[in-house]
């Protein structure tokens, strides 16, 4: 299976970065993972609606041009569906078996995604009602995707 994640915005603090490292490479036995990130817009403090849905637009355009036809999508939204991680182990199984080799996921930047993202999207997963910071949330998703293989793989990981 190939993984693509998709990002809005750059990883700054090097907490991060390591443990984006880290997880891209246990995940290396299991799946051909490839990180995308694209700019973030600068958004201004007590920014109009209008300017959001500009900032979004053009976050979005940038995102637009890698999303591929023959991928399945999977955008991170608050207002999502939630899954178990064993169901989010079995659900990323089963695509597997209907035959998808590629998934995209998409992360947002401090604004959200695009509506045409979102639009595009195959699947809408939510991983609480909380919000998280984009940054955190690669994080988190690519905990989670390692954390599927090996419940996949009926492979021991702590609990
Ligand atoms: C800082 S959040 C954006 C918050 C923005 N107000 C919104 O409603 O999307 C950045 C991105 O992280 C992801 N994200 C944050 N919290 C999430 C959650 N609980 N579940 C799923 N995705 C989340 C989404 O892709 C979001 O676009």
């Amino acid at each position: 299976m190939k993984i693509t994640i998709l990002c809005v915005g750059k990883i700054k603090e090097k907490y991060f970065a390591d443990a984006i490292a880290e997880y891209s490479k246990r995940l290396s036995r299991y799946c051909k993972l490839e990180i995308i990130e694209v700019t973030d817009e600068k958004t201004p403090d007590h920014a109009s609606q209008t300017e959001v849905d500009q900032i979004k637009a053009k976050e979005g355009e940038r995102l637009l041009k890698y999303t591929r036809d023959d991928a399945y999508k999977i955008v991170l939204a608050i207002q999502g569906r939630r899954m178990t991680s064993e169901k989010f182990s079995s659900y990323i199984e089963q695509l597997g078996v209907r035959g998808v080799s590629h998934i995209q996921f998409f992360i947002g930047g401090s604004l959200g995604l695009d509506d045409r993202i979102i639009q595009k999207a195959d699947c809408a997963l939510s991983f609480s009602d909380m919000t998280f910071p984009h940054q955190l949330m690669r994080v988190i998703l690519l905990e989670q995707i390692y954390r599927g293989y090996r419940i996949q793989f009926g492979e021991p990981y702590h609990k």
